[in-house]
């Protein structure tokens, strides 16, 4: 809980929050620090639902601090600038996603990867510097360090904007550190929701001929019409499985949930690479035999530095990688993580903040 009372902050905010496992989140009142001057406060307009809301609210990693106000992929409008603040003004069209701020100073933070910096503030539900706890996008304001905003392309709407801060960067990172952003190379993507309709779509920009690893047939048709898939294999059927054996150069594997990782380790390739992004609450087995011959590698990865995030988004800015979204109301939002653990959404929920989230609800 906040070591540091919640009044001694002087500017009011209002959100949406889960008060214990259940996970139900219901209007809560609470209050943000005042704009400091290497501040920038925003307006909140949109905020993209990812997977690790409904993982958190839920407490399925064991770490959730209640009241917990989720959202980590957030976009909106600069409405105030600390004196100090030289990247931003008011009115810039801003994001945060799934970090406020990192020790600044250690190996990590001087290479541009605040994401695995030690002391890394997430976004939401951790104790920040001062004490108090962190508090996320599904709410009317934010106040960030200006190091940790990213500046939203004019190309982009907000709303297509807010996923790309966290599902986006989850995995275009590992593409490009991995070395699966070349053309030509044979890319797979397991778990098509959130992240893993992004992975296709990045993968498709960098020249990859991608396919797609479901459990069920279902989303084939909009898989390869739509989202733009080269083919299309169920998991399910062994005779499809045993065709591609060793003919991936590396898998992205964003599955929420327990699952095998053997016969996705049996589709790579000699020294080909499968990246988990996924995070299940429970460990995944990965027997020698399956990486032992051939040399494979499995590996993670959690989101991406600052500098890389806006890379990100300037590239899909650029080459019109944008998501798939589901525009919802906030009141709308405990539906909307039920359909999630369904898979029931293409491919991701954005609550639209700005027009639905008022004081009075
Ligand atoms: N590494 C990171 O930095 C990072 C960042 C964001 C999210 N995540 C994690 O990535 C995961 C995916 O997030 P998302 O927002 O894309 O979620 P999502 O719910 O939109 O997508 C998950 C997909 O996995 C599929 N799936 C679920 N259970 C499955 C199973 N048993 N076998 C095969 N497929 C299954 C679903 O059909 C769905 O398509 C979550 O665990 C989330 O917490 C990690
Ligand atoms: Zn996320
Ligand atoms: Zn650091």
């Amino acid at each position: 809980m906040a070591s540091q009372p919640e009044e001694e902050h002087p500017k009011k905010a209002f959100g949406w929050a889960a008060r214990d496992t259940s996970g139900v989140l219901s209007p809560f009142k609470f209050s943000r620090r005042e704009t400091g001057e290497k501040d920038v406060a925003f307006k909140v307009l949109y905020c993209g639902i990812c997977h690790s809301d409904l993982h958190m609210v839920k407490n399925e990693w064991g770490n959730s601090i209640y009241p917990l106000v989720p959202g980590h992929e957030v976009a909106g409008e600069v409405t105030e600038v600390g004196s100090k603040v030289t990247k931003f003004k008011v009115g810039d069209r801003v994001g945060v996603g799934c970090m406020v701020n990192s020790c600044k100073s250690c190996q990590s933070c001087s290479d541009d990867l605040e994401n695995y910096c030690p002391k890394i503030i997430l976004t939401y539900s951790v104790k920040n510097v001062d004490g108090t706890i962190t508090y996320g996008g599904y709410s009317d304001s934010m106040v960030c360090d200006e190091n940790f905003v990213i500046r939203i392309p004019d190309a982009l709407s907000l709303e297509a904007a807010a996923p790309l801060l966290c599902a986006g960067i989850t995995v275009y990172s590992p593409l490009k550190y991995f070395g699966l952003d070349k053309p030509g190379l044979h890319l797979g993507v397991v778990g098509l929701g959130g992240l893993g309709h992004m992975a296709v779509k990045f993968a498709k920009a960098f020249g990859a001929n991608v396919t797609v690893i479901s459990t069920s047939p279902n989303k084939k048709k909009e898989a390869l019409e739509h989202l733009g898939a080269d083919s299309f294999v169920v998991s399910r059927e062994q005779d499809q499985m045993q065709a591609l054996m060793g003919t991936f150069d590396g898998i992205i594997d964003s599955v929420s949930a327990q699952h095998s990782l053997v016969p996705l380790l049996a589709l790579v390739k000699n020294h080909g690479k499968l990246v988990m992004v996924g995070a299940p609450e429970k460990p995944l087995e990965v027997p020698a035999f399956s990486i032992i011959g051939g040399r494979k590698t499995v590996s993670g990865s959690m989101i991406g530095g600052i500098k890389e995030t806006q890379e990100m988004i300037d590239f899909a800015a650029k080459h019109g990688v944008k998501p798939d979204i589901e525009i919802i109301a906030v009141d709308y939002v405990n539906t909307a993580m039920e359909r999630l653990l369904k898979a029931d959404v293409k491919y991701r929920f954005v609550i639209d903040i700005g027009n639905t989230l008022k004081a009075s609800s």
